[in-house]
């Protein structure tokens, strides 16, 4: 498509090509007093064709060019969504939001109209600088030496557009990433009288784009200048040095007006050469940042040898998996102190293990682990007996549920929410987890039931009711592994009593390893792994670990007793 409407851009361009040669049999045909015949026809006919064909082919190309843009917006989203959990921790999204928006904006026009237009541009000039020599070769001398200056500025002007353009970009993708700060922590930037200090940051971010954006403008519009002025005074020098020629007899007057219109309609394509340049110049440095994304690791999701022995599919409860850590070290980067400095614990069956632990000890961390979220730096972690790194990814967490910490509800119905993670579950299975995780009353009290919005532009859920719509998420997924990060926050007593049941529930079917901040979880676990420094520094009951360890005590006593209360 791009093509075709290249090359009816093309024709149009001919069609006006021939408009002054026409012109020109015309003036002479009146000099000679010779009859007109057909030739106003013939050139009434090319005007009304040229104009047809110059509107259509740029719609076909501008068609196109959009075309083009959501290709590459479905690879960019594609490769972001694939994105390794490490990357976007470290990643401003604000600035990858843009990426995807403004940059892959810029690279429609020079998809579409650049390219093809350039093209068309540069072929118009020569076929017209062709005619020109043709007409007369002396004027046609002096128009070239005024092309070959318009060539010199261009070159030494065009790559400073691109430079500007990118310096602009990324002006922008920081002011992404800054109001995305503000908005992520809106709370706190209210609560801390931060406002002014954020709208500053902003607006700074805000006069650099702009900044960057006016000397891209300098540029441009230099570049326009620079090659306008050569054709103007082309076009004095031309009527100048055309006039002696005719007086001289060595060209006819017909000849001259010929090559003046000639040389008007020129300033044409040497306007659109120069901003297919420049336009070329803008989309180059969008690309650049497109393709940035291009090197950032993502994940494989399908790559890996190990099945789940039972598939999701399959009736009936599923076995639960089993999960070892066998002497695992983990560091988040090789600059930064180990997490995990050789744990080793086993969760095996159904059942509740609570891992527990001072603040920082890298309770949440094992999960990223037994995610595939990161590698283990040493040692392995295993689930069902097989290394993370060789399950596919896709199979590995299908098996799981996940419950994080601050238990996220996407913006959407309840119902979207909940079959997240199972999007072909049936009303039954829906209405099952509700029932199992404590919802019905909730839901019985929206306005709309399941279909009622929750999350941002919805209903706001409170942490208990967002944890167990959380977990309702992870059970209708149907687990063979429960990992459940439990919500710091205060719970009222109504909601924490829910949640045990919910999650005790859950341990008599599956595998259910919970990072725990209250006392009742603990009591309730069938193992409890207590974690300090990096280490596993026992594994117990409740009642035993009160016996034979300190530590454990002290955090009964202190942390968990006080988040109980
Ligand atoms: N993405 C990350 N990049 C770098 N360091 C991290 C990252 N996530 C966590 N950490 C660090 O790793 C350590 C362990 O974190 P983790 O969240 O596993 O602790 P935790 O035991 O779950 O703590 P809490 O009980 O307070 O939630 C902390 O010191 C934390 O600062």
């Amino acid at each position: 498509m791009l093509l075709v409407g290249g090359v009816l851009t093309f024709l149009g361009g001919i069609v006006g090509l021939v408009q002054p040669l026409i012109a020109m049999s015309i003036i002479e045909a009146l000099g000679a007093g010779d009859p007109l015949g057909d030739l106003l026809w013939i050139l009434s006919g090319a005007v009304l064709v040229g104009a047809a064909l110059e509107a259509f082919g740029p719609y076909l190309m501008q068609r196109t060019g959009q075309n083009i843009i959501l290709t590459v917006r479905r690879r960019l989203v594609s490769q972001l969504v694939h994105l390794t959990v490490a990357e976007v921790d470290r990643l401003k999204s604000g600035d990858l939001v843009s990426r995807l928006t403004s940059d892959t904006n810029l690279l429609r026009t020079v998809a579409s109209t650049t390219v093809i237009g350039g093209f068309t541009a540069i072929f118009m000039l020569i076929g017209g600088l062709a005619v020109m020599a043709w007409i007369d070769i002396v004027l046609f001398g002096v128009t070239l030496a005024m092309a070959a200056v318009v060539t010199v500025v261009m070159l030494v002007v065009m790559p400073r557009i691109g430079a500007a353009t990118r310096e602009s970009q990324t002006a922008l993708g920081d002011m992404g990433a800054i109001l995305e700060r503000a908005l992520g922590a809106f709370r706190t930037v209210k609560a801390s009288g931060a406002e002014d200090r954020e709208i500053a940051s902003l607006d700074q971010a805000a006069v650099e784009a702009r900044d960057k954006g006016v000397t891209v403008a300098v540029w441009e519009a230099l570049a326009g200048v620079l090659a306008f002025l050569p054709v103007n005074i082309a076009f004095l020098v031309v009527l100048g040095l055309g006039g002696a020629r005719v007086a001289d007899g060595a060209m006819t007057i017909g000849s001259l007006i010929g090559f003046l219109l000639m040389l008007f309609y020129l300033m044409g394509p040497i306007g659109s050469l120069v901003q297919a340049l420049s336009q070329l110049q803008t989309g180059l440095a969008a690309v650049a940042r497109v393709e940035q994304v291009d090197h950032l690791e993502s994940e494989d999701l399908s790559v890996g040898t190990a099945s789940p022995t039972a598939s999701l599919t399959s009736a009936g409860p599923l076995p639960a998996a089993q999960v070892e850590f066998d002497r695992v070290e983990f560091r988040y980067e090789d600059d930064l102190a180990p997490v995990h400095r050789g744990v080793t614990f086993t969760a095996s069956g159904t059942g509740l293990t609570a891992l527990v632990g001072p603040s920082g000890a890298g309770k949440t961390t094992i999960f990223s682990l037994i995610e595939g979220f990161y590698p283990a730096t040493a040692g392995e972690v295993r689930v069902e007996g097989v290394a993370v790194q060789d399950w596919s990814l896709r199979e590995l967490r299908s098996m799981i549920g996940y419950v994080e910490q601050d238990a996220p509800v996407l913006s959407g119905s309840l119902r979207d929410n909940l079959t997240l993670a199972a999007p072909h579950a049936t009303d039954e299975d829906v209405a099952a987890v509700v029932a199992q995780a404590r919802l019905s009353e909730m839901v019985a009290r929206l306005p709309d039931g399941l279909d009622s919005a929750v999350g941002p532009r919805g209903v706001t859920l409170s942490g208990g009711e967002r944890q167990r719509v959380a977990i309702a998420r992870a059970l209708l997924r149907r687990p063979r592994l429960l990992l459940l990060d439990e919500a710091t926050s205060q719970l009222d007593a109504a909601n924490e009593a829910a949640l045990r049941q919910v999650m005790l529930e859950a341990a008599e079917r599956t595998n259910v390893i919970v990072v725990a901040h209250r006392l009742s979880t603990v009591t309730s676990a069938d193992q409890i792994v207590v974690l300090d420094a990096g280490r596993v520094r026992a594994v117990g009951t409740h009642a035993e670990l009160l016996r034979a360890d300190g530590l454990y005590r002290d955090l009964a006593t202190e942390q968990l007793l006080t988040a109980e209360n």
